[in-house]
């Protein structure tokens, strides 16, 4: 017994046990040997470790893309919520790239059923599985309501948490910084008192005549465009975005405008830069490593914020300036209890950045629909100019206090709100399980809002629903959450006074001086391209208005 004992020596019984039996001769117990042997048994722990680590990761992996997506699948299906079946990590995404390419490859006639165009997942889906179902957007399950109940309390929730803001791609953060878009909870209550305070009403109409002499340029340019023809082509896509990004510069940088377009210039390259990466699947980290266009993004990203800094320094040496949205944003209110509360110059430029990035492409956008409407449209053309007429005369500038008799033309933007909303895609997520209707919502669930679906629907509006009638607004609405084009609660869209008083001097100083008409030119292409655009362009016909 104890020669056999000794044939195994302790440093072999440690060998043994950890798989690694090898037929070396046992060490002799001086101290080289010793040191050795502790050096085995080290790397045997840290082998152990990495095993183990790896192991929690492989069951990690299969326990968030395999078992809890299946489970979430189960747990709806139990409540009679069907959808496209999940697939292994990348859900129903190439499906959904799928029905986009599909629909954006062909043009439509010229009528107003774009939800098959412009939300074609939405169209699909809802077809085959009901209008409320689930899909996959990776491993993250994103549920489709439309009844306008559910949607009134998603987006009526007043910050207990139930439905937060969907968080973002961190690359969006470029275009937004930490701006009011992409902010939750407290962070997002502290921006909002002193936004609402900067878009006061009162305070948006001392805006009124800069848009004025904004539009003002741009018809004069239109003007030497059309060099004494009767009738004229253009396409006014371009020209009514730079006319939202000279409005927003005017307002938020007052005097120094011009330094405020270069900024928002270096925004516009942000722009692409971000959607570049956005139209990849998002590795995380990317973003950090020193490639050449994240060399690019860093580069725009400091050069905006000092920009914007200098500007935010010159702007307090200047009185003239203290109405524009930049000083109003640095300035101090009163919250409910008495407190003073300011922005730091940090998310003073971060909501620099979300305003350009919020308001210039979406108020284009209603300005571009609705003058494609009214050329369609003869008779509604007619209507609203006759009014513009009776409201302002012939040459009376567009002032504040007169816009709120221009009835026709605010029926108008609202079916064209109707029909084209600029901001196609509403996402909520739930921070916690919740129960919204019939219906059990685990934590961490997506919520789409199919916005320009229920602003189609034949159950809501009728069966003229895809028609162009702005009297229907003339009538009070059945369902609040059956029209939101700015959202609803206390997320709505903070800048919507002055998107509307935009959209109403423009059409109001374009149909003053010109009759329209759709050239034949024009392929009607609506298209989700951030916000609702026309792929192809707006081409319409002018034809100069004597006076
Ligand atoms: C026709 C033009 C516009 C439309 C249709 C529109 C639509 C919307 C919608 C639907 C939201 C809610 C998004 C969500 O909750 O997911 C929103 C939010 C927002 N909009 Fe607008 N918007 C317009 C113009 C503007 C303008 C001109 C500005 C500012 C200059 C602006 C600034 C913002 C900001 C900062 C938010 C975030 C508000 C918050 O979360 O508290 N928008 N907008």
């Amino acid at each position: 017994m104890r020669g056999r004992s000794r044939a195994i020596p302790e440093s072999r019984v440690y060998l043994f046990i950890h798989g690694w039996i090898t037929e070396r001769s046992p060490p002799s117990l001086n101290s080289t040997a010793f040191s050795l042997t502790r050096t085995d048994l080290t790397m045997q722990i840290l082998f152990l470790l990495l095993v183990s680590l790896l192991l929690a990761c492989i069951l990690k992996f299969i326990h968030s893309v395999m078992w809890v997506p299946w489970r979430i699948q189960v747990h709806f299906r139990r409540q009679g919520i069907n959808g496209p079946s999940y697939r292994l990590l990348l859900g129903n995404a190439p499906e959904f790239g799928r029905l986009f390419s599909e629909a954006r490859s062909k043009p439509m006639p010229f009528n107003h059923d774009v939800v098959p165009r412009v939300a074609p997942f939405y169209h699909e889906w809802s077809r085959k599985y009901g209008k409320t179902f689930l899909y996959w957007f990776g491993t993250k399950p994103t549920l489709a309501i439309s009844d306008p109940d559910m949607i009134k309390e998603v987006l009526m929730n007043t910050g207990d948490g139930s439905f937060e803001k969907a968080r973002n791609n961190p690359l969006a953060k470029l275009l937004f910084g930490q701006g009011l878009i992409g902010l939750n909870g407290d962070e997002w209550a502290h921006h909002r008192r002193i936004a609402n305070q900067a878009f006061m009403i009162e305070r948006v109409k001392c805006w009124v005549p800069g848009i004025v002499a904004s539009t003002e340029n741009m018809l004069t340019k239109w003007e030497e465009i059309r060099g004494g023809r009767d009738e004229f082509e253009m396409d006014v896509m371009d020209d009514l975005q730079d006319l939202s990004a000279d409005v927003i510069s005017k307002t938020a940088f007052g005097s120094n405008y011009e330094e405020g377009r270069r900024v928002f210039g270096l925004q516009e390259q942000q722009k692409y830069l971000a959607f570049q990466a956005l139209g990849n699947a998002y590795i995380p980290g990317f973003r950090f490593l020193p490639t050449k266009k994240n060399r690019e993004r860093w580069r725009i990203e400091k050069e905006t914020r000092e920009a914007i800094k200098n500007l935010i320094k010159t702007n307090n040496r200047v009185t003239e300036n203290s109405k524009n949205l930049l000083c109003l944003l640095m300035s101090s209110y009163k919250n409910g209890d008495g407190r003073e509360e300011t922005l730091g110059v940090e998310d003073v430029v971060d909501e620099c950045k979300t305003f350009y990035f919020a308001g210039k492409e979406t108020t284009a956008d209603l300005v571009t629909w609705a003058l494609l409407l009214l050329a369609l449209h003869q008779e509604w053309q007619d209507k609203a100019r006759e009014e513009v007429f009776s409201v302002y005369g012939r040459k009376e500038l567009p002032v504040a206090e007169k816009l709120n008799d221009l009835k026709i033309v605010n029926l108008i933007l609202n079916e064209t709100l109707r029909l084209y909303p600029p901001v196609l895609m509403l996402m909520r997520q739930t921070s916690r399980k919740v129960r919204l209707g019939a219906i059990d919502i685990p934590a961490d669930t997506q919520l789409y809002l199919p916005l320009p679906a229920v602003q189609h629907d034949t159950e809501i509006w009728g069966e003229d629903a895809n028609e162009f009638n702005p009297l229907r607004f003339n009538k009070s609405r059945k369902h609040l959450a059956s029209f939101f084009p700015f959202a609803l609660g206390p997320r709505i869209c903070v800048g919507q006074s002055l998107a509307i008083m935009e959209a109403k001097i423009a059409l109001t100083m374009i149909i003053r001086q010109y009759s329209l008409a759709v050239s034949p030119t024009y392929t009607h292409a609506p298209n989700l391209f951030i916000s609702m655009q026309p792929q192809y362009g707006a081409q319409i016909l002018f034809r100069k208005i004597s006076n």
